[in-house]
């Protein structure tokens, strides 16, 4: 089975209410449909506008689509009780593009990292700093980087909070929403290879929206491309290389 299926998804925006006449229509997605296999990543490859983060908010329970199924482990997201989608918010984290904005910026790393851990988990003030320490770690940070606060890190530094945040309570898949696309280039290799390790370490599976053909080259099993809302082609990454050795001169 499958970890995450979307079975033909229709999100179209801006339908005119009866208060609101002008209205800024647009498909978000259209028939959209693909499969995501266990501890694998998935890239959705696709210029501005096709329709990746609205599909990365389908997926992370965030926007209802108008038409279509979207299931996780074989339970529809929007058709599933109040104890699904409770488990489905602690199996499904997402890293946003934008590491900043992602986090309270009076809140200490220690606070930001342990948020889910106590939302889900009764953790003691000791167990939380050594889980803290380790996945600060795990990350390529140190223990003490607990102790700042976001206007102390780079932005570079601050995505690997987020990930870190993210891996907290060892989700079954990860929403990567544009993860390195505000980086600098050294850095974007740092982290991908890092989101590589946490992939073959713990078995997460990705979904990896980008318009960065490297970037998901680099970290995706399987490649689909979005347009226009809809996914037009889907090939592993090694058809992708070997297509691309053949047009070698
Ligand atoms: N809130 C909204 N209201 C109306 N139209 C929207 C809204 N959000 C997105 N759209 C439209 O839906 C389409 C897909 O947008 P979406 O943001 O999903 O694309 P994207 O691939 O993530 O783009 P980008 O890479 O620029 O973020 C676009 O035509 C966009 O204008």
């Amino acid at each position: 089975m499958s970890l995450l299926v979307a079975d033909n998804i229709s999100k179209t925006y801006g339908s005119a209410g009866w208060f609101r006449k002008s209205t800024s229509e647009g498909t978000g997605v259209r028939n959209l449909s693909f499969s995501l296999e266990e501890g694998t990543c998935l890239g959705i490859l696709g210029e501005s506008g096709a329709g990746k983060s609205t599909l990365g908010r389908i997926v992370l329970g965030l926007l209802p689509p108008d038409s279509g199924t979207i299931t996780f482990e074989g339970i529809d997201l929007y058709r599933s009780d109040r104890k699904a989608r409770k488990q489905w918010r602690r199996d499904i984290q997402v890293v946003f593009q934008d590491s900043y904005s992602a986090v309270n910026p009076r809140m200490r790393i220690l606070d930001i990292i342990a948020e889910p851990l106590r939302n889900y988990e009764r953790l003691t003030s000791l167990e939380e700093r050594r889980k803290v320490a380790e996945l600060l770690v795990l990350v390529g940070l140190t223990a003490d980087d607990m102790h700042k606060r976001p206007g102390q890190m780079s932005g570079g530094q601050l995505q690997r909070v987020n990930i870190a945040r993210a891996i907290a309570l060892k989700p079954k898949l990860i929403v990567l929403d544009e993860p390195v696309s505000s980086l600098d280039m050294i850095i974007q290799k740092q982290i991908l290879i890092h989101l590589r390790e946490l992939k073959e370490k713990y078995g997460i599976s990705y979904l990896f929206i980008s318009h960065d053909i490297m970037a998901v080259h680099y970290l995706a099993d399987r490649i689909a491309y979005i347009d226009q809302g809809s996914i037009t082609d889907v090939r592993t990454t090694l058809e992708l290389s070997n297509t691309a050795s053949l047009k070698q001169p």
